[in-house]
């Protein structure tokens, strides 16, 4: 079997304590499944910007260039507050996003039956909830230009972003959300503010045009961001996938992680759109949470989040369905064990710290995958 070539970015905070977690999964997978991956480990972030004044260096962004699938674990922290804004960590985050083209932001909130519990929801509200919200993640406001604060010479200064979609970004997005949502409940929730922005007007036109020509079998409904919003925490089942726009879907998707019992559950991947000769789409796979220095360097971070955006990678970068589904079900089973990491412990479950919750889950993985 071929090589598979993972680039490891652990990144900064609590990115290097889950990436540990994410390492052992991978070396079960290559005892047990021969799967072949080769992993490489570099800088991302504020630790990149400490070592060579760049969040992100022309040599590392080679590498994810070249790799079959990015694992990604977190980046920022107030270490780097005063750093000049081109050069923050979270520029290393979006030039990787950009750069390869990484689209669709597939970011699924699901409660798992042991988490019932601990989101600060009612059970009924959240039990069984399986939810996708697709990102657009390489256009918006966080990339459009002008970006800038001026100096009006009056004492006074004005701040730009500028929020921008064409055709053929709404096109693919709205295309990806349609066909994700054929392989699910078959309905698509498109969010954007269409009364009050332009871009929220054509967002809205186009994927109706999308739905109509290429999609009609399936549901498409339309919400303004803001009343999504409010629904996602009213009655976040009637929904399957939502498809919005850069900013909305960072936000909407914190929310959505709140369903789940905690950030630290919430995993993503970021795919490209598929080469025309191989079909292989440039992927990174990253926890929707950050960097978390409140709780770094103490070892109690939640690694699920980390773990299970593995699993995505496994799914849509290696078409490796039944490991896949082997990781996702130790993650369910090493829950209704009641291991618990402090942020989602629970009356009469045992609190482990990162490591112990990566070690529980990588046994149950182990044992699926001999069975
Ligand atoms: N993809 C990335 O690398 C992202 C980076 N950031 C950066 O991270 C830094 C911190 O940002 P915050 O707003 O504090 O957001 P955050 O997501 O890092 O943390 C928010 C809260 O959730 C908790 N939390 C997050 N992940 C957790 C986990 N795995 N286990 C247990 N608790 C967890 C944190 O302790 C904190 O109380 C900033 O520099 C921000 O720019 C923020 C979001 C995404
Ligand atoms: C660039 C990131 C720090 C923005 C963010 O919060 C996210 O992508 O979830
Ligand atoms: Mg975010």
């Amino acid at each position: 079997m071929s090589e598979r070539r993972l680039l490891l970015l652990p990144g900064d905070g609590i990115g290097p304590e889950i990436m540990a977690e994410a390492e052992k999964l991978i070396a079960i997978l290559n005892a047990e499944r021969s799967t072949g991956f080769a992993t490489e480990t570099a800088l991302v972030g504020g630790s990149a910007f400490d070592d060579g004044g760049e969040a992100i260096s022309e040599a590392t962004m080679g590498l994810a260039m070249g790799a079959d699938a990015v694992l990604f674990g977190a980046v920022g922290g107030p270490k780097w507050d005063g750093v000049a804004y081109d050069k923050r960590p979270e520029a290393g985050l979006l030039r990787l996003r950009k750069d390869m083209e990484l689209f669709a932001n597939l970011r699924p909130a699901i409660c798992y039956p042991a988490l019932a519990d601990s989101s600060s929801l009612k059970r009924h509200v959240i039990e069984g909830l399986d939810i996708l919200i697709l990102r657009e993640l390489t256009g918006g406001v966080y990339f459009g230009e002008p970006k800038e604060i001026v100096d009006l010479g009056n004492g006074q200064k004005r701040a730009v972003d500028t929020q921008v979609y064409e055709t053929y970004e709404v096109e693919r997005i709205a295309r990806a959300a349609f066909e994700l949502a054929r392989t699910r409940r078959g309905k698509v929730t498109s969010m954007e503010k269409r009364n009050v922005m332009k871009t929220g007007v054509f967002w809205n036109e186009t994927v109706t045009r999308i739905h109509r020509e290429e999609f009609p079998d399936l549901t498409l409904e339309h919400e303004l961001a803001d009343a999504g919003g409010m629904k996602l925490v009213r009655e976040p089942k009637q929904f399957d996938v939502i498809v919005t726009d850069n900013l909305f879907g960072d936000m909407l998707s914190d929310i959505a992680a709140m369903l789940t019992g905690s950030l630290g559950m919430l995993p993503s991947a970021s795919l490209g759109k598929a080469d025309e000769a191989s079909g292989r789409r440039k992927a990174l796979y990253e926890p929707v949470h950050g960097s978390a220095p409140d709780i770094a360097g103490r070892g109690i971070a939640n690694p699920i989040a980390m773990i299970a955006s593995l699993a995505m990678c496994l799914r849509y970068s290696f078409a490796m369905e039944s490991e896949a589904d082997a990781l996702d079900a130790a993650i369910a089973q090493t829950l209704e064990d009641g291991i618990r990491t402090g942020d989602i412990m629970a009356e009469g479950c045992q609190k482990v710290g990162t490591s112990q919750m990566g070690d529980a889950i990588a046994e149950r993985f182990r044992t699926r995958l001999a069975a």
